[in-house]
């Protein structure tokens, strides 16, 4: 499954840490369901798509037209379930996902902020599926890496990547925290919806700043607060529903974080209220969404009481 990784050569210093990482996440005595998912992806059916586009909000992968009716039943059986999936759009074919999260709205504020990232070799650190790892792609991307320690994103990923078949694109299931300190060999580096989930948020900078070539540009978006006391805000329990979010910072606090860390010319370039068009519940993520995760008397707080969901996106440099 990610033998098109470890066969690249610019990676060959790392390659025995990271592949001891990858057996130790992907054994599947830790997921009881890795196996059942797994047949799904083999029993897709065997369609070669005559079109796709990177580009697009909805990432696209062929046409209705170059798969029989059967095909297409299958593809769409086949993919509806590896269910929940979160982040899209996607279209392979006649199927479209409409997932969770409007993603391509996320892209649409990061992309006017972003240094081009043509011949670029990029790491999105828990890049889910990989969505806006394809639109790095389809902006001029030479390589993406995405990792993220959920199974069912990487299985979600190799559905695609089976009709995709773009050796431009691995997906790891690693956290953070299984990288090399040494690997400084990413032009961007993107962590996007991460740094609430880490327990220490400046060693999360320190994580992200190894990875970063001396002239990398990292972008960073994560979940923000206007106002909390010494700027961050620690909840009690959970947040939103979520049960592993450590800490919400202002934008001044994840600066000055960013400051400490090394990092130069640093900006919150976008602030942006999450809203229930954009995180939603669909016939591809059945679970509660964040309509459900909101005060029903007022919106503009949590179900706990909290701010309600906002993010900041943060450009940084490290000369
Ligand atoms: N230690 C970790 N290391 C790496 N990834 C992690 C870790 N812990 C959790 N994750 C992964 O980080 C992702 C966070 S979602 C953002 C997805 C995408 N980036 C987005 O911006 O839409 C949050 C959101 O919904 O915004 C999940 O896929 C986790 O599995």
């Amino acid at each position: 499954m990610f033998d098109s990784f470890f066969a690249r050569t610019e990676f060959a210093p790392w390659t025995s840490e990271l592949r001891s990482a990858t057996v130790r996440r992907s054994d599947p005595k830790r997921h009881g369901d890795l196996a059942g998912w797994q047949t799904i992806v083999e029993q897709l059916p065997n369609i070669t798509p005559s079109e796709c586009h990177l580009d697009r909000d909805t990432v696209t992968f062929g046409l209705a037209s170059d798969a029989s009716a059967e095909q297409l039943q299958l593809l769409h059986r086949g993919l509806f379930a590896l269910k929940p999936w979160r982040k899209g759009p996607y279209q392979l074919f006649d199927t479209f996902i409409d997932t969770e999260w409007r993603s391509d709205w996320k892209w649409q504020r990061v992309q006017p902020h972003i240094q081009p990232l043509n011949d670029h070799r990029i790491i999105d650190v828990g890049c889910g599926n990989g969505y806006h790892c394809w639109r790095m792609l389809g902006d001029g991307a030479k390589y993406v890496l995405g990792i993220d320690p959920s199974m069912r994103f990487v299985v979600q990923h190799s559905a695609i990547q089976r009709y995709a078949n773009d050796p431009r694109f691995d997906l790891l299931p690693l956290g953070i925290e299984d990288m090399p300190n040494t690997m400084a060999c990413f032009d961007s580096v993107f962590s996007m919806g991460v740094l609430y989930h880490r327990r220490n948020p400046i060693n999360h900078l320190f994580e992200l700043k190894s990875l970063m070539t001396p002239d990398g540009q990292l972008i960073l978006e994560t979940l923000i607060v206007d106002d909390a006391e010494d700027g961050v805000l620690r909840p009690h329990d959970r947040y939103a529903m979520m049960r592993n979010v450590w800490s919400v910072m202002t934008p001044a606090h994840i600066l000055s974080l960013l400051e400490q860390a090394g990092f130069r010319d640093a900006a919150c370039v976008d602030q942006t209220v999450t809203t229930t068009d954009e995180q939603r519940r669909t016939e591809w993520m059945q679970f509660h969404s964040l309509a459900e995760f909101l005060d029903p008397d007022d919106p503009s707080k949590t179900i706990e009481g909290y701010p309600a969901p906002k993010r900041g996106l943060f450009i940084a440099r490290l000369r």
